[in-house]
């Protein structure tokens, strides 16, 4: 048996009739078993995955439709055949209301059985890519994240693990990753989802404002105090709070907080009361928290309290082909907004985007896009409409690429002066260079480009002289 092969399990009791299918389907790339009765065949088809079930419907124990019902129930994915004897048509229609996947009556030839058979497979293997496809888009980004890179699908099994718990996430990442985008899809999935969701920006807060603004305080608890507040822990009970840019937060603050970690009660600034906040706590920072720690301007205590799961957001530039979806993300919404006609992006223009490093990660792309969209017109974003420091040689150096970036493929000087017979045409000086950059850089023009020190666009005007014949003057 191969292990691979799908398994048609044979139901007949009458031996020389089992036998002679069982032949009949000798040549294909299939396991057959055979089973004498109804209960040897749901005893099989409850340990093993079976593909295709073909099934006598006169059987010692049990009538062939009630084992198709029972199949059926038991939620066997196999694809059933249901044999049945000359005459028999009104069983026929009942086993395919029953969810029969074909019939064949009786006495019938081996090519019947064979091509039946290949069918079944063939709707099996289908039914089975739909299935992986539907499981696959079920798995896909949570929340309003978009991106379906490898880094992206492992942030993804994070947070799906961590949403049923309580346990605080400490989400770390560069500065717009999408650390909140993160938080609000972590709270969508979590039990806490009809709660409420409340972001607060340590970072915008003045500093002694800062505890009213989470605990919240009492008319006249200071100036300008004009009325109660109840401040974002209250505001998030039964729901989730989250700290952005903890990193900003002063060690005073630090100490309130590990107070409202350790007992979940809140006190607000001028009052002695205290209130139970139910709150799920989600915290993130563009620092790096371990540093801070070290540093002695983060306490060691509240990390260990906060660091419980941590996540960390991976960069843009590492996150495969997600660029584009997100580009063509932005630009569809953006260029609706604006009620403009751009819908593509040109091969030129996708590659640079993909090469381009994006220090200022998604927040950055979106912004490109959004001003892009507002400066032009036409439908297909070409090169030119993105900032030139994107492409120019100017340009930030893309993503390391291999070698070529560290040692640009300039000719080094020659150890011994050029023979006259050695000097070369320089156009073919030119296309070794451009060829082997290329090469270096594992075909990506806009890195062959950067690491050459030229524009992308010199280079596709090369390439496509060389391929047409015209060469760029
Ligand atoms: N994966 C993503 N899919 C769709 N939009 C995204 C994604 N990541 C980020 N964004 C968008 O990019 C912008 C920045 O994201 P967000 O504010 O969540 O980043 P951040 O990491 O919290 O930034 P900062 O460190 O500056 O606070 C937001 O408009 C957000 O909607």
């Amino acid at each position: 048996m191969n292990a691979h092969q799908p398994t048609v399990l044979i139901v007949e009791d009458v031996p020389a009739l089992a036998a002679s299918y069982s032949a009949f389907l000798s040549r294909e790339p299939v396991f057959v078993h055979t089973v004498s009765n109804g209960a040897e065949a749901l005893a099989y088809l409850e340990r093993r995955p079976v593909a295709v079930a073909v099934l006598d419907v006169h059987l010692p124990d049990m009538n062939g439709l009630e084992i198709l019902h029972r199949i059926r129930a038991m939620g066997a994915p196999a694809d059933v055949i249901v044999i049945t004897a000359e005459g028999s048509v009104k069983l026929a229609v009942e086993a395919m209301r029953e969810g029969a996947f074909d019939f064949i009556v009786k006495p019938f030839s081996k090519d019947r059985l064979v091509v039946t058979v290949r069918n079944a497979l063939e709707h099996r293997r289908l039914s089975d890519r739909l299935e992986e496809v539907v499981e696959q888009s079920g798995e896909g980004p949570p929340g309003r994240l978009i991106g379906q890179s490898l880094a992206m699908q492992v942030v993804y099994r994070i947070l799906r693990s961590a949403a049923p718990t309580n346990a605080t996430v400490f989400i770390t990442g560069e500065s717009g990753v999408g650390k909140e985008l993160c938080a609000e899809a972590l709270h969508k999935l979590s039990k806490r989802k009809d709660g409420p969701f409340v972001p607060v920006n340590c970072a915008a807060i003045p500093k002694d404002l800062m505890e009213s603004e989470i605990f919240g305080h009492v008319k006249g608890a200071f100036t300008g105090a004009s009325s109660d507040r109840k401040g974002a822990a209250l505001l998030a009970d039964g729901g989730t709070l989250f700290l952005d840019e903890i990193g900003e937060m002063d060690l005073g603050m630090q100490t309130k907080l590990l107070r409202f970690l350790q007992e979940k009660t809140v006190q607000r600034v001028g009052e002695d009361n205290l209130r139970r906040a139910d709150v799920r706590i989600v915290c993130a920072t563009n620092r790096d928290p371990q540093a801070e720690v070290m540093a002695g301007r983060f306490r060691e205590d509240l990390f260990y309290r906060l660091h419980v799961v941590p996540l960390e957001l991976p960069p843009l530039r590492e996150r495969d082909g997600d660029v584009l979806l997100l580009s063509r993300h932005f630009l569809e919404l953006f260029a609706k907004e604006d009620g403009k006609a751009l819908r593509a992006f040109s091969p030129e223009a996708e590659a640079v985007m993909l090469a381009y490093p994006w220090p200022g990660n998604v927040r950055q792309l979106q912004n490109v896009i959004r001003s892009m969209v507002v400066l032009n017109d036409g439908d297909v974003v070409t090169l030119d409409m993105l900032p030139k420091t994107m492409w120019s040689r100017h340009a930030t150096p893309p993503a390391p690429a291999p070698q070529a970036v560290q040692a640009p493929p300039q000719a080094p000087p020659p150890a011994t002066p050029l023979a006259a017979a050695e000097i070369r045409p320089l156009e073919d000086v030119i296309r070794c260079a451009i060829e082997g950059a290329i090469d270096a850089c594992g075909g990506s023009i806009p890195r062959a480009a950067a690491a050459l020190q030229v524009s992308p666009s010199t280079i596709y005007r090369r390439v496509e002289g060389w391929r047409t014949g015209e060469l760029p003057k």
